[in-house]
């Protein structure tokens, strides 16, 4: 690796707003991470223009400038020489930048961050329900009749089906309970527990409450005088968020003053008492209704402004994604199928889905080259069915054109659908199978919607792009985007062509190798910091992919850089983000500075902990830029088989 130049770095510190600007600064195996004082004062231009830096950006109230592996700790380190600072841990710098964020954008990523992990439950739930849907909806396949009423033999099959279904939406509090004294930083075992009391089945459910009330039946239990209705909280959000949240603040404030003999006597059983209690006196009736005020104001906005409305978040749903403010709405979905029976927001998630994938899919008869060609496909498949990350951050917004025709099919959409209340009964797998989870009633108007977000973002997409073309006689295609890359040939070819020899690097994991464009971080889906391939994993191993050293393992375990025995170096960054792990799930088999042999196990990791805590595993392989040695990498894509498969190919000066 090049020596870096002290000058730089000084630009670097003058660029971020000079050392005061500076609250914190922390690195992982690739960025500078600061907490600043004023992200305002930060110079871009300047930052562009430095030899060092790769790219830059801000994040969750952390600004972030990327600039390689191997160089990033030599940058930190004299950065600290030149400021006097003191080195910051990767917690400090999420605390300060965390501090950055107003309370509506912490809220919101908290809102997101517990709903996220219970994500794949939800939409497996509504898949289920979906086909119950079309097992017991009349109208779908005999007139006025059900399927069951036809062949009532499925009766029960539909029955178990429903049952399985409705487990997941009957028991939510139990999920969020988990999820956010999880993320409120209690014990999740607790959060399961409080959810559990909270549909006790002596509970009176919440879905009868509003019969039994204007029956005068509600039961009650008599506190001392003080009548507290014994329901439960079925379908609802916030009761359970709120008294999540309580939980997890009280077994923290015990475990601190408990002595250790007595913790298990005494922390769990005094938090939940204590807890329980304020739920049904207080916390669930308070929340109860405020969660019903807050759904009913929605609704006759929606009611009043249908079109508007539609408008907004159909066309502005898909820059929610870009954000990651999307999952937030999850809970808005939540209770208004809890508190409504049927949300008006899903059924318009599900078609800016489609549009996003009907825009990248045009772009498959825009793009001439093979590569940006199968990219558009395999995206536009991934969005067709509900996640659109690929074809947004891999075709769409990279020729801005496609998003911008995605926004304007699903903004016209979401008029139709606003104005005649479409309704999803539950949260489902979003994109074309999104229909299964829509009232069979209202299909009609659902899939009236449909065609237009495939036809509009879909010609819109493809008559721009060709019109761009004739203009500007430009292919657009990945060389045009990334001058840099390299088109993939033959080695045969290669060595014929340059004369110089190629180094064949074989893949560290076995999966789906994909373009590093897939990678939901800019850092390495913009190249920032070198060529690469991504790997989507099918095992959670780490495996040397040559014979050399390990230069570097990341002390949190999720990222290592290898040397081979010709100098190269590959970093290997497992998932995104994973740093935040702090090595949970992570379990390394080697150390820095050791030898390593190809097929050698290095590193294991748990898939389900890290899809868990709402990261992907996505991993991106790259050779970091700044390799004297180095003249050009080629990259592979299609299946690996660890220490077999070719994955990059590197040809030395
Ligand atoms: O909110 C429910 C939906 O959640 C997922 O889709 C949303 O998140 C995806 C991942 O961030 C994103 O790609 C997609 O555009 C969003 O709509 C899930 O994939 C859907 O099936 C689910 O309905």
């Amino acid at each position: 690796m090049a020596n870096i130049d002290r000058k730089n770095v000084e630009r670097i510190i003058q660029a971020v707003g000079g050392k005061d600007n500076i609250e914190a600064a922390t690195h992982c195996v690739t960025r500078l991470r600061f907490a600043l004082v004023d992200e305002s004062k930060v110079d871009s231009k300047a930052l562009d223009e430095n030899d060092l830096v790769k790219g830059q950006f801000s994040t969750q109230g952390q600004f972030q400038v990327v600039i390689g592996p191997g160089l990033v700790d030599q940058v930190y380190d004299e950065m600290l020489k030149i400021t006097g600072g003191a080195r910051a841990s990767k917690d400090d710098v999420k605390t300060l930048a965390s501090k950055k964020q107003n309370p509506l954008q912490r809220a919101i990523k908290t809102l997101a961050d517990i709903f996220i992990p219970i994500l794949p439950a939800i939409v497996m739930a509504g898949l289920l329900l979906g086909i119950n849907n079309i097992l017991t909806g009349p109208d779908i396949f005999y007139a006025g009749q059900s399927l069951i009423e036809v062949h009532p033999q499925w009766a029960d099959v539909a029955s178990i089906i429903n049952l399985i279904a409705s487990t997941a939406f009957a028991f939510l509090p139990v999920l969020i309970g988990w999820s956010a004294v999880r993320q409120f930083g209690g014990s999740p075992l607790l959060g399961i527990v409080l959810g559990l009391i909270l549909v006790n089945p002596d509970l009176m459910s919440a879905y009868q409450y509003a019969d039994a009330k204007l029956a005068g039946t509600v039961p009650v239990w008599n506190l001392f005088g003080l009548d507290v209705e014994k329901i439960g909280y079925q379908g609802q959000v916030l009761p359970v968020l709120v008294s999540a949240y309580l939980l997890a603040k009280i077994e923290s404030f015990l475990n601190k003053r408990v002595h250790d003999s007595i913790k298990l006597l005494v922390v769990a059983p005094v938090a939940l008492l204590v807890t329980g209690f304020l739920a049904f006196i207080v916390v669930g009736p308070i929340t109860f209704a405020i969660g019903n005020v807050l759904t009913s104001g929605l609704v006759s906005i929606f009611d009043s402004f249908a079109a508007l409305g539609g408008l907004i978040y159909g066309g502005l749903y898909s820059l929610l994604v870009i954000t990651g403010m999307h999952h937030t709405f999850l809970a808005v979905d939540i209770q208004l199928i809890g508190s409504q029976g049927g949300t008006f927001l899903w059924p318009m998630l599900a078609l800016a889905n489609i549009a996003q994938g009907a825009a990248a899919l045009a772009m498959m008869f825009v793009a001439r080259e093979q590569k940006a060609k199968g990219l558009a496909v395999t995206s536009s498949i991934s969005a067709f069915l509900g996640v659109t990350e690929p074809a947004i951050f891999g075709v769409n917004v990279r020729h801005r054109y496609p998003f911008i025709f995605g926004m304007i099919g699903s903004g016209i959409a979401g008029v139709i659908l606003a104005i005649n209340n479409v309704l999803a009964s539950s949260i489902g797998v979003g994109g074309i199978p999104g229909f299964l989870s829509i009232f069979p009633n209202q299909w009609g108007i659902f899939f009236l919607g449909m065609a237009i977000v495939l036809v509009v973002p879909f010609a819109g997409t493809l008559l721009y792009g060709k019109y761009r073309m004739s203009k500007t006689g430009l292919a657009v295609n990945a060389e045009a985007e990334e001058p840099k890359k390299e088109a993939v040939q033959p080695q045969s070819e290669v060595q014929a062509n340059s004369g110089k020899l190629p180094i064949d690097i074989a893949a560290p994991l076995s999966g789906e190798i994909v373009s590093l464009s897939e990678v939901p971080d800019p850092a390495f889906a913009e190249k920032q910091m070198g060529q690469g391939i991504a790997i989507v994993p099918s095992e959670g191993k780490v495996f040397a992919p040559f014979d050399g050293t390990v230069a570097h393992l990341i002390k949190s375990k999720h990222a290592l850089i290898l040397t081979d025995t010709n100098g190269i170096q590959i970093l290997i960054h497992v998932g995104i983000n994973t740093v935040s792990l702090k090595g949970e799930g992570f379990t390394a088999h080697v150390e820095t500075g050791a030898s390593i042999t190809k097929g050698q196990l290095l590193l294991e990791f748990d898939m389900e902990r890290i899809e868990q805590a709402g990261l992907p595993v996505i991993t991106p392989v790259i050779v970091p830029d700044g390799q004297d040695v180095i003249e050009q990498v080629k990259e592979y894509e299609g299946p690996a088989v660890h220490s077999d498969t070719t994955v990059l190919q590197v040809t030395l000066r």
